[in-house]
């Protein structure tokens, strides 16, 4: 099944719009399990199993597994997804960027190795650093556009003196990937929940583009005006997959950490219900 088909099914199936990020920090970890790297997998499977039927994509970062050399947590907890949320796409961020011998490698690697039904790009080198991923034509890719981070604005706000009207530089990516780019419909855009007015503006310029928005929870951004900005599809346009990772995963730090995550992404995913429900699309 193609990306875009797999998560408009999830979102159906778990009425969300709701992200859960696993990014698992052994410093963070609940009393019992703190500073185990070791636990990585037990941690994110144990979040997995109390929010999958909650969430319409799951997004593990993978420099929380590289850091503490914990990939094969991940390869055992990607295939705990697919084998017991099948139903629910998986995002791998990996913000991959490079020229495309290279971006062949990342392509497997996020494809092949750990199975991601989508995956983040960085888009800086161009269209060439992102034809690799587009050859996997089942598979999404999400092109960071304007970030939720404050230096965001260092290049993504800038304006391009060659382009006509002068747009910025996240705008001039907006009508890249909503047009010349997207060769076979599989690209989306990441735009932060702490802007959203330029959510607003991206899905002026990307009208169908699913957009893949982290901010809301420890970033603070609002749930509400982020669905209000971007979420189309009553109007048969595109999406929104809003993301909150850290806010869900260390709510608590005690034995009930998964029972407590599952209660805030019910409060978050109820907080990101749209006017008209995701069923509507
Ligand atoms: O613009 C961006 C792009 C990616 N991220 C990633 O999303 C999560 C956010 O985590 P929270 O704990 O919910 O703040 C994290 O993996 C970031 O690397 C982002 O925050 N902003």
């Amino acid at each position: 099944m193609k990306f875009l088909d797999q998560l408009r099914a999830a979102e159906r199936l778990n009425d969300s719009l709701l992200c859960v990020g696993l990014d698992p920090d052994p410093a963070k970890f609940p009393t019992h399990w703190k500073g185990d790297a070791g636990r990585i997998y037990d941690f994110c499977a144990a979040i997995v199993d109390a929010t999958k039927d909650l969430v319409s994509a799951f997004k593990p970062q993978i420099a929380y597994f590289a850091a503490h050399r914990a990939e094969d947590q991940l390869e055992q907890l990607m295939a705990h997804m697919k084998r017991t949320a099948p139903q629910v796409p998986v995002i791998l961020d990996a913000k991959r960027g490079d020229i495309g011998a290279t971006a062949e490698q990342y392509a497997r690697e996020a494809f092949e190795r750990y199975q991601a039904d989508a995956v983040t790009l960085s888009p800086f080198m161009g269209r060439d650093s992102v034809e690799p991923y587009l050859r996997y034509p089942d598979k999404g890719a999400f092109l960071l556009c304007r970030t939720s981070n404050p230096g965001g604005d260092d290049w993504q706000m800038q304006r391009l003196a060659d382009q006509p009207g002068q747009p910025r530089l996240f705008e001039h990516l907006a009508r890249l990937a909503q047009g010349d780019w997207n060769l076979n419909g599989q690209l989306g855009l990441v735009v932060g929940a702490t802007y959203p007015q330029e959510i607003e503006r991206v899905r002026a310029l990307a009208p169908d583009l699913p957009l893949l928005v982290p901010g809301v929870g420890a970033q603070g951004g609002d749930a509400q005006a982020t669905v209000a900005a971007g979420w189309r599809v009553s109007q048969g346009g595109g999406t929104v997959i809003v993301n909150s990772s850290r806010a869900v995963l260390y709510a608590s730090a005690g034995e009930d950490f998964a029972a407590v995550a599952r209660r805030v992404a019910q409060a978050t995913r109820a907080s990101l219900r749209p006017a008209s429900p995701p069923a509507a699309g």
